[in-house]
């Protein structure tokens, strides 16, 4: 193992900016910079968000007395790219420009992954993703959607998906592909993900309008009334779609994604807080046992992941709805900085073969 290597990785979600030193081993330094949905709204586009983004990238250097002279690689989460199989991906020319086309979807991801590109061309160094949001291994039946005009895709924590099954696998003394798992992905998005025998053979488009409802997102919508809002006339298509990703979910009922905030309102007594929360709760234990249908009741354990897991509030309720699936292991907060810096060094000691980008 190469272990002189130090690696700087950039993980942009949609409610804060997680940045991580990897050297000498070890993950030396990780701060979760977390953004003011105020702050945030002043963006049109994800992409205004790049100069922002990358001074909350230089800050942090910066702070830490630290020069990108300093760094032998970069690892970042993303970005939404074409649909591929999970591995290790260096940055191109090609995935650049699937990211700024937003057909894949429009994530803060995508703009971390330019800035990251962007140092490394500048630094000459490389930069690499490891099981971006587009890893698709869904089964035939999951891509259905019920017309042939549209086909279910994934685009979720796919990252965190894979490092936290590997995790609760190893933890039940057995291999990924040993095991069938649900993970639950529970931050700014949410995912729910069936694994089978170390596939992800279904899981929710977390970023696009399909699955529970999260902290900034609506999930799965009545389609017909949804048809209606869009010919209405009152809303641009633009408008539409911030109100399926940004401006969604608890932000569209309660004004804030932030949980801590809305959690103070419900001890406080906000009646209507406590029943958009409770909903929240109410849609993933309902996506979860959807996953424990696809794998057909056979379910090792469920896992819970996500910083939306630090809420007692939230544990409790959920526990309550799901805890006769399967054993549920919590694994609060991300696995995602450990994930990027472990598939840096596999790069660098060349255990592992990067993955070829399709043309
Ligand atoms: N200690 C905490 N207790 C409850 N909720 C929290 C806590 N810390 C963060 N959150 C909430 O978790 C969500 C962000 O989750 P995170 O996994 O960090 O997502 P993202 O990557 O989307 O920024 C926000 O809604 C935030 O308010
Ligand atoms: C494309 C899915 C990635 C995602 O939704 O991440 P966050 O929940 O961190 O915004």
């Amino acid at each position: 193992m190469n272990r002189d290597k130090t690696i700087l990785i950039i993980n942009p979600g949609s409610t804060s900016t997680k940045i991580g030193i990897f050297s000498a081993g070890e993950m030396k330094i990780n701060v979760s910079v977390r953004h003011d949905d105020a702050e945030l709204r002043k963006f049109a586009t994800i992409w205004d968000q790049y100069d922002y983004r990358k001074d909350a990238l230089l800050g942090f250097l910066r702070d830490h007395d630290l020069a990108m002279d300093d760094i032998d690689a970069i690892a970042c989460r993303g970005g939404n790219v074409r649909p591929l199989p999970g591995g290790i991906y260096r940055l191109c020319p090609r995935m650049i420009a699937d990211m700024k086309s937003g057909i894949y979807g429009g994530h803060p991801i995508n703009v971390g992954g330019l800035v990251a590109y962007d140092l490394g061309n500048q630094y000459g160094i490389p930069v690499l993703t490891a099981d971006p949001p587009m890893t698709d291994e869904l089964c035939a039946s999951a891509r259905y959607s019920g017309i042939p005009q549209l086909t279910r895709t994934s685009s979720f924590h796919a990252l965190n998906q894979k490092a936290t099954a590997r995790r609760i696998a190893a933890e039940l003394g057995k291999r990924y592909d040993e095991v069938n798992l649900i993970v639950a992905h529970l931050g700014g998005g949410i995912s729910v993900g069936a694994h089978q025998k170390g596939k992800i053979v279904d899981v929710n488009n977390a970023l696009d309008g399909d699955g529970p409802f999260s902290p900034e997102r609506a999930g799965t919508l009545p389609a017909g009334d949804l048809v209606k809002l869009c010919f209405s006339g009152d809303y641009t298509k633009a408008e539409v779609l911030k109100l399926l990703t940004g401006g969604g979910g608890l932000y569209a009922y309660l004004g804030t994604t932030n949980v801590i905030e809305i959690e103070k309102r419900i001890t406080a007594g906000d009646g209507k807080a406590a029943e958009v929360f409770e909903a929240m709760i109410y849609q993933v234990a309902k996506e979860i046992g959807a996953c424990a249908a696809v794998l057909e009741g056979t379910v090792d354990a469920i896992a819970l992941t996500g910083s939306l897991v630090y809420s007692e509030r939230l544990l409790e309720s959920l526990k309550r709805k799901i805890a006769f699936i399967a054993p549920v292991h919590l694994n609060p907060g991300e696995n995602e900085m450990e994930a990027l810096a472990d598939a840096a060094m596999r790069y660098f000691s060349q255990e592992e073969e990067l993955s070829v980008y399709a043309a």
